[in-house]
């Protein structure tokens, strides 16, 4: 049996646009996402969530709100990530690029999701609508999604 390894992803949002970030390396380099990472030892979700967008976009997030729960299992690795869905509408700091994200504001109807993660097309309009959303990815490499599960729920608790 092998743990779910925590992750935390956070996006900044305003009514008509969203704060995403270009990877410049590490998992998944090369698309563009929320800002976050592994929670560390010690740490709470939400105290993770706040480190990995500060150290990665500069912003420091004033009102943090958990939207999903997301879990991925990739094929032949017996890990399954499971990622805590952040969003924040007020932030203090200006987005500033780190070693690790490139940011970039995106038009809500501009979303680049033919550069992001395949998974995003299907849980972004919930977040976007602000629903809360819990689902199940099963990956075969990073390109592609076998089979997955998805739904609204009222509470991620
Ligand atoms: C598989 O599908 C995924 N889709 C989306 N949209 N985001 C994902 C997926 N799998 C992981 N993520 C997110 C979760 C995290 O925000 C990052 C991965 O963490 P990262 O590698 O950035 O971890 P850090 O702790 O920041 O890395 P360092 O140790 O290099 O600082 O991707
Ligand atoms: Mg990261
Ligand atoms: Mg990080």
């Amino acid at each position: 049996m092998v743990a779910n390894k925590l992750l935390t992803l956070v996006f900044v949002r305003e009514p008509t646009r969203i704060l995403l970030g270009l990877k410049k390396r590490g998992f998944g380099m090369g698309r563009w996402n929320g800002f976050g990472g592994k929670v560390e030892t010690g740490e709470t979700i939400i105290q993770a969530a706040l480190r990995e967008l500060q150290e990665e976009s500069g912003l420091k997030a004033k009102n943090l709100q958990e939207v999903g729960l997301l879990k991925f299992e990739f094929v032949g690795d017996p890990q399954l990530l499971e990622v805590h869905v952040f969003t924040s509408s007020e932030y203090e700091g200006k987005p500033t690029e780190s070693s690790e994200m490139k940011p970039q504001w995106y038009d809500i109807d501009s979303i680049p999701f033919d550069k992001m993660w395949p998974d995003d097309k299907w849980w972004f309009p919930l977040l976007l609508k602000g629903s809360k959303f819990s689902g199940y990815f099963l990956f075969e490499g990073h390109d592609d999604v076998l089979n997955y599960t998805l739904e609204e729920v009222d509470s991620l608790n």
